[in-house]
């Protein structure tokens, strides 16, 4: 999909060299590259600890490396806030969902529009506005696409768990992102629930034409429906391919990936 995509030529949306964090002693990503281009939809994958989440923390401008450049549309985003970040089309969740629990579903969704200084609008028919997808034009219009606008006016507290997932999902989006960082957004899903999100995370990318890294533990779902994997271990890339060349991977197999298979089989 995304050799094919139209703007491949240009340059990465991300990209990350040789970011490190370390907390005190304990290097939590050590040295890791990666490149996010348009279009992609890239999986990452570890064991607990191996860094996956402090690497999203690094590359949403949630905490500050302790080394490396990110670079996004030829600017290092190093040492600049989320909302230079969110500007730069760069929006997450987290994986415990950050919603306004007293405020309604809708009203947490016009927050997310109104965080990244976007407005709610319909119709427009001219200037950069008239090329957001109509998905993502207005609160009712992304609820929609994810499946919430039956709850709009229900406070967020009220809704369940996985349906606080869906919403912090339709936040990210309402910034309108180039990349989106989806973290642990299956975790506790049944695996109808399970495969159902992993289709909305694909029907996302493809319809609103935008790139979508995402890190979950549910590898054997993760690797069928992602077109490149990132393996980190210990804070380190061992891997960055296919799924079909990840799970052949002997450096993968034994961090990681033979245990893993091996429970969920
Ligand atoms: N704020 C922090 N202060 C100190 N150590 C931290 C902090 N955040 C993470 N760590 C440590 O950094 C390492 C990487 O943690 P991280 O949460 O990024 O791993 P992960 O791959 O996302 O794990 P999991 O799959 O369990 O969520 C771990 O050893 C963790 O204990």
């Amino acid at each position: 999909m995304s050799e094919l995509h139209p703007q491949n030529h240009l340059p990465p949306l991300l990209e990350a060299r040789e970011v490190t964090v370390r907390f005190g002693g304990l290097t939590a990503v050590d040295g890791v590259d990666a490149v996010f281009r348009a279009g992609e939809l890239v999986g990452i994958i570890g064991p607990n600890g191996a860094g996956k989440t402090t690497f999203f923390n690094a590359i949403s401008g949630v905490l500050r490396p302790t080394s490396g450049q990110l670079l996004a549309d030829g600017h290092d985003l190093i040492g600049q806030n989320p909302h230079r970040f969110a500007a730069h089309g760069i929006a997450r969740t987290f994986q415990t969902p950050r919603v306004f629990s007293e405020m309604s579903v809708r009203d947490n969704v016009e927050f997310g529009l109104k965080f990244a200084g976007r407005r709610s609008r319909k119709w427009v028919f001219w200037g950069p506005e008239a090329r957001v997808p109509w998905a993502l034009r207005t609160p009712e219009s992304i609820l929609e696409l994810i499946g919430l606008l039956h709850l709009s006016e229900i406070p967020a507290a009220a809704i369940t768990p996985s349906q606080q997932r869906l919403l912090e999902i339709a936040m990210a989006l309402a910034t309108r992102p180039r990349l989106l960082l989806l973290d642990e957004v299956a975790a506790g899903l049944t695996e109808s629930e399970l495969e159902n999100m992993a289709q909305l995370i694909r029907r996302i990318r493809d319809e609103l034409d935008l790139s979508v890294i995402w890190i979950e533990h549910a590898v054997t779902t993760l690797l069928r429906h992602v077109e490149r994997v990132i393996v980190l271990h210990q804070g380190r890339k061992i891997a960055d391919a296919t799924p079909a060349e990840v799970v052949r991977n002997p450096d993968v197999i034994e961090a990681y990936l033979g245990d893993e298979m091996e429970n969920a089989t």
